[in-house]
């Protein structure tokens, strides 16, 4: 359904710098990400602020050109083909609504039918169906500028599933949303993707939509793919350590101790990751006894801790489980 090889995209950044100067610097944002999506997966795609996310999912849909490398998404190339892909996918971006702002939700609708050339029959039974999924009838004639924000991004996966996509992709779709609304949406999802078998990739900063949602993740990082695997896999790795928060009496150096290292350091506030194999007692005592602790607490370390690891950089929690751009 999508297949990357070695996809890189770069931007010139022009800036001011003086009064007349201009100077053009390079950013590459993507940078050799290589990946396949197979039909029927659902494929989370995470990485931090400016990772490279939403330039990656520009490019499977046609709105930018790759700088260099391969993209294939439907079997076609986006940028050369975006029309014709354009009916055989669906664009959610949960910042932006693809809806008409003066109209009800219902008029959009059939806009969106006419795009599309969707057949009057297919539509009727199509939208009849994703109403009472999404739950959209109480709100149809409602001017989406009247929407809430759960309503209208209800009403925003309506518009992208009219013409009965093969694949779907989301960039945030949960954005401030409500706990109830988040739910709807998930339910939906999951739904779609089990019982039409439409193959969805989602881009999110909710680890909630993750976990109940993906069994694959792909990790995107300062435009590199960093992760490639199953969402099994980075729990196990979760699993197996925890983390020790210590305060010491004033700011200083990371810590180190019988070969580990803190991992974080805020002021007085350290973070040690303890592998499952360490002694949690004996390494409390050692750093007591060397250190001038005020406090320590130790606890599991969540999925967050090991994201928030890897993009920061930590090498150890970079064990794709398929093969990766090194
Ligand atoms: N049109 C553009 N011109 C120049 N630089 C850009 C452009 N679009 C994105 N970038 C830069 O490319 C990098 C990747 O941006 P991108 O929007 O893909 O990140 P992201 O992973 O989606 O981030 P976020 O989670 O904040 O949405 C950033 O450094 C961004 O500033």
């Amino acid at each position: 359904m999508i297949e990357a090889e070695n996809v890189v995209k770069s931007f010139t950044v022009r800036s001011r710098s003086g009064l007349l100067r201009r100077t053009r610097t390079p950013l590459v944002a993507v940078d050799g990400v290589s990946f396949t999506v197979a039909k029927g997966e659902f494929v989370g795609y995470l990485g931090p602020n400016g990772a490279g996310k939403s330039t990656t999912i520009k490019m499977l849909t046609g709105i930018l050109t790759a700088s260099s490398g391969t993209l294939r998404v439907c079997g076609l190339d986006p940028s050369r083909r975006r029309t014709t892909l354009a009916r055989r996918i669906g664009v959610v971006f949960g910042q932006r609504t693809t809806l008409w702002w003066d109209l009800p939700l219902r008029d959009s609708l059939t806009l969106v039918r006419r795009l599309y050339r969707v057949e009057a029959a297919a539509h009727r039974e199509r939208f009849a169906e994703l109403t009472a999924l999404l739950e959209l009838g109480p709100f149809l004639d409602t001017p989406v500028r009247q929407l809430s924000l759960g309503q209208r991004m209800r009403g925003d996966l309506a518009a992208a599933l009219l013409h009965d996509p093969e694949l779907l992709v989301l960039d945030e779709p949960t954005i401030g949303l409500d706990v109830v609304s988040k739910a709807t949406v998930r339910d939906f999802l999951e739904r779609i993707n089990a019982e039409r078998g439409t193959t969805i990739l989602l881009t999110t900063h909710d680890l909630g939509d993750i976990e109940r949602l993906c069994r694959r993740v792909l990790i995107i990082d300062h435009g590199r793919l960093a992760y490639d695997g199953a969402l099994d896999e980075l729990r196990r790795t979760v699993d197996a350590d925890r983390l020790l928060v210590v305060e010491l009496e004033r700011p200083g150096p990371p810590i180190t101790l019988d070969g580990i290292q803190a991992e974080r350091v805020e002021g007085p506030r350290q973070w040690l990751r303890l592998p499952r194999s360490a002694n949690a007692a004996t390494v409390v005592a050692e750093l007591t006894r060397v250190h001038q602790v005020r406090d320590i607490s130790l606890r599991e370390a969540g999925i967050e801790d090991v994201l928030a690891a890897l993009y920061r950089g930590d090498r150890a929690y970079r064990r794709p489980g398929r093969p990766v751009a090194p």
